[in-house]
């Protein structure tokens, strides 16, 4: 630690200070584990090695990387991003070969300040931060979730044309509660159990401080945070920091464009949104972000009054680990409470508290079935076949966990057991199932990467300091506008990833607009806020086009000519 100190490279390794036989050790299980990986992989047995000679090229030639990346984004964002980065978390004491990003560990408290000045950069636009207690629906992985931050920011470059110099990932290090990872002797993090209450605060805090200390326009994004710290640091830093929490925010907004495609492809004006029942299976993080967008969404279109906001509420039902939740639950989940069903209504519908997830979908007959449970396969036979009896013309339905092992059902199951016209959408991507008789299955993937570039790129370039629920409201309906209608009704409800540089475009410029709307603009670099107000949508997109960043390689050297 002396030597790190001395050579400011404080928080630019991994807490944990290994001798050389550890590292040897460490770099012997993961050549060894590299036979294991090509036989038990996930869907891609190469996945894996495919990430290493990715990341290989990420550390030596990072024009040719965002290239390579840029040009093969629907064949590598499974590789660099979910699925496999959640296999990368997984491995990472034994992947890891260099630094990337910074780490800022519960040892450090009160270093902060002057550490965020070991960080090369002078400039840094975009932090994506977790602390690893809930990465992807893989649980905590302590340290080794620093993956998760390095994914989201390659999409970050690669979607919304975010300067790679300046983006840094950030693992904040509170210990981990993932008792394999406290014995192992080669985890790279604090072997110590999770800091809590007060003390896990104070070392945020601490690092918010720092880091708009340091670059006071930059943008933090919050990821995998566990729920039970998810809201409370939203609530705590939004209306004073530039940042926002992905997995609340982020996905409740591709959640709702996708809903919204899911009604036109009924056939249905969106306007109709709020008639649709809607069972959601999972109320952490993400479940009660998409719950609280749905409910405020559905209100807007009804009037946009208290009366319309308690209308909303009826629309949901909200099954989690212990069943249907309603008002009778014990310890009812504060964030949780808005969506409890009321005992009699419940009773009236055949329903009681915990009842399970199949029985609700019986009695119900949702038009959409959304599962944000990080239980793969939560989505049985049973579940599927009570479906059917969905009152909907085109049922919905979203098995949003992540990775693939984790989605709550299959496309082939759910195409098998409803029948071709059924909307579904995925987290982690699946291939498009072929019919075999001229039709195809269409797979959407329902995943927050189709926004959060655009809002970060968007509250970069508006200069506002807050996100604002406006600004994410315009991303998402700036997302759901993007379909056509011969798409949704043919059931695609998301873009292809192929055309993420283009929706990021469109993206920002939405929440640019919106920006502008709530008088929130401050201007970005040479364009100022009165500037910025006068341009026209075309303007905007110019503008937003002209600041992406693109990979290529500088002219070093001039012909004299
Ligand atoms: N597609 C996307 O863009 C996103 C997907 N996710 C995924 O959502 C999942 C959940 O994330 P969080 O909400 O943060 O996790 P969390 O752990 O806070 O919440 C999980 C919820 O599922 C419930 N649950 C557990 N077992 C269940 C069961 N058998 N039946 C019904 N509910 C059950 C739990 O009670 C809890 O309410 C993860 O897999 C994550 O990868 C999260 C963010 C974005
Ligand atoms: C996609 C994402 O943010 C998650 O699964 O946590
Ligand atoms: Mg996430």
């Amino acid at each position: 630690m002396t030597e790190r100190d001395r050579l400011d490279l404080r928080g630019l390794l991994p807490p944990n200070v290994m001798s050389s036989e550890q590292q040897i050790e460490r770099f012997m299980v993961d050549l060894k584990r590299l036979e294991v990986q090509a036989r038990d992989g996930p869907s891609d047995p190469n996945a894996l090695a495919k990430w290493r000679i990715l990341n290989r090229l990420h550390d030596r030639n990072e024009t040719m990387y965002y290239k390579v990346l840029i040009a093969h984004i629907e064949e590598y964002a499974p590789i660099v991003y979910t699925p496999t980065v959640g296999l990368v978390c997984q491995n990472y004491s034994g992947l890891f070969r260099r630094p990337r990003g910074m780490y800022f560990s519960a040892e450090d408290r009160g270093e902060m300040m002057s550490m965020v000045y070991n960080w090369p950069a002078d400039q840094v636009d975009m932090i994506v931060v977790t602390d690893g207690s809930r990465i992807l629906g893989l649980g905590d992985l302590g340290v080794h979730g620093i993956g998760i931050a390095i994914g989201k920011l390659d999409l970050y470059v690669a979607a919304a044309g975010i300067n790679p110099q300046r983006v840094l990932p950030v693992m904040i290090d509170v210990g981990t509660n993932n008792e394999k990872l406290l014995k192992d002797p080669l985890y790279l993090g604090l072997q110590q159990h999770r800091l809590d209450g007060d003390e896990y605060l104070a070392i945020i805090d601490e690092f918010m401080e720092a880091v708009f200390t340091r670059w006071p326009h930059v943008i933090v994004q919050f990821e995998d945070f566990q729920s039970k710290w998810a809201f409370k640091l939203l609530q705590r830093y939004r209306n004073t920091y530039r940042m926002f929490n992905d997995d609340v925010q982020g996905t409740a907004g591709v959640a709702i464009a996708g809903l919204l495609g899911a009604v036109r492809a009924q056939g249905r004006p969106m306007i109709d949104f709020p008639k649709q029942k809607i069972v959601v299976a999972g109320a952490g993080s993400a479940g009660i972000g998409v719950l609280n967008a749905a409910r405020k969404t559905m209100a807007r279109m009804l009037g946009n009054n208290e009366a319309a906001f308690e209308a909303a509420r009826s629309q949901f039902w909200v099954v989690d680990a212990q069943g249907l939740i309603t008002e009778e639950r014990e310890n009812l989940d504060q964030d949780a409470s808005p969506f409890a069903r009321k005992v009699k209504e419940i009773n009236r519908q055949g329903l009681r508290e915990g009842a399970s997830l199949v029985e609700v979908v019986q009695q119900v007959k949702p038009d959409v079935l959304l599962g944000l449970s990080a239980v793969g396969g939560l989505f049985t036979k049973e579940v599927l076949e009570a479906l059917k009896g969905s009152t909907a013309t085109r049922p919905a339905i979203f098995a949003m966990s992540n990775p693939t092992t984790n989605a709550e059902c299959t496309p082939e199951e759910a195409f098998s057991i409803l029948g071709e016209s059924v909307i579904f959408a995925s987290g982690s991507p699946f291939k498009d199932v072929d019919f075999g008789n001229g039709h195809i299955g269409h797979c959407n993937q329902g995943n927050n990467m189709y926004l959060f570039p655009g809002i970060g790129l968007g509250t970069l370039l508006s200069g506002s300091p807050i996100v604002s629920d406006g600004m994410l409201q315009a991303a998402a309906e700036c997302l759901a506008a993007y379909m056509t209608e011969d798409e949704v009704h043919e059931g695609i409800i998301y873009p292809s990833i192929s055309s993420i540089r283009d929706i990021t475009k469109e993206i920002a410029a939405a929440v640019i607009m919106e920006a502008i709307e709530e008088d929130l603009v401050e201007g970005y670099r040479g364009v100022d806020a009165r500037e910025l107000r006068k341009f026209s949508k075309e303007e905007i997109l110019e503008f937003v086009k002209n600041n992406m960043w693109s990979p290529e390689y500088p002219t070093l050297v001039y012909n004299q000519d």
